[in-house]
């Protein structure tokens, strides 16, 4: 499990997230939410290493093993709102730089992972901007699983997708943390992919994290107060 405790951080002299605090258990869901501008990006971005904290810790927890430090970005996979693939090298290229990124070795991307992106199987040896804006999305995802990670992060992944795509990507993200054990964290302002996809939720209001829980918790008074047409202006 990966553990903030009271993480800050500043854009300059800006401090933009205020004493964060989140459990990231394996197999669970998690949806960061709020607003645009409360610091969902920002958050994910620092758990991802991109972003130094300028205090506070994020620590791994393993079974019958002492907690150690996080090193940016250990064991965690990152897909940004830009997506982020190469557009002029293969399906399977693309595959193979994502592995060999992080480290990993060359040789031939195992077919395990198509297992979850069957659309794009048949389609290994086209250019990536060949694929259209969904199966774009897959590839970066499919890059973002290749390693392996323990912790995946999705930064506004319903943007530009299509309602029949966000349904697909809610059940492979169920499929992702249920048969793997994969802790998932989404930021999403929109909250019908959160209430698909997400077990628990960790609500952001101007950087600070003003509530959590189940989803099953993020009941309308609560999103009425800090995500409603009041809630900017306050
Ligand atoms: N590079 C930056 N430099 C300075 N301020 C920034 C920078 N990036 C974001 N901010 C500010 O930090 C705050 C949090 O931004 P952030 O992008 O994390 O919010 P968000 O909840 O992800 O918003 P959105 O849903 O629009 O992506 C905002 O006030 C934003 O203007």
């Amino acid at each position: 499990m990966l553990s903030l405790r009271a993480v800050n951080q500043y854009y300059g002299d800006r401090h933009t997230l205020w004493n964060v605090d989140l459990d990231l258990p394996p197999g669970v869901c998690t949806g960061v939410v709020g607003l645009p501008g409360m610091g969902k990006t920002t958050l994910v971005s620092c758990i991802a290493g991109l972003l130094p904290i300028a205090s506070g810790s994020m620590v791994w927890h393993d079974a019958g093993a002492s907690p150690c430090e996080l090193s940016p970005g250990a064991g965690i996979s990152f897909v940004p709102q830009e997506r982020r693939i190469f557009s002029q090298l293969t399906v399977e290229e693309n595959l193979h730089i994502a592995r060999m990124a992080k480290g990993n070795e060359g040789g031939p991307v195992s077919s395990d992972i198509f297992e979850f992106f069957p659309e794009l199987y048949p389609l290994r040896q086209l250019r990536a901007s060949g694929l259209n804006d969904d199966q774009q999305y897959q590839l970066a995802l499919a890059n973002a699983l290749v390693t392996r990670p323990r912790l995946l992060i999705l930064d506004e992944p319903s943007r530009g997708a299509s309602q029949q795509f966000s349904v697909k990507l809610a059940q492979l993200l169920l499929r992702l943390s249920r048969e793997l054990g994969l802790s998932v964290l989404l930021a999403e302002q929109h909250l019908s992919l959160i209430r698909r996809v997400a077990d628990r939720f960790c609500l952001l209001y101007r950087g600070r994290n003003v509530a959590q829980g189940r989803v099953s918790e993020l009941d309308a008074p609560l999103i009425a107060h800090w995500m409603g047409p009041t809630a900017s202006a306050r």
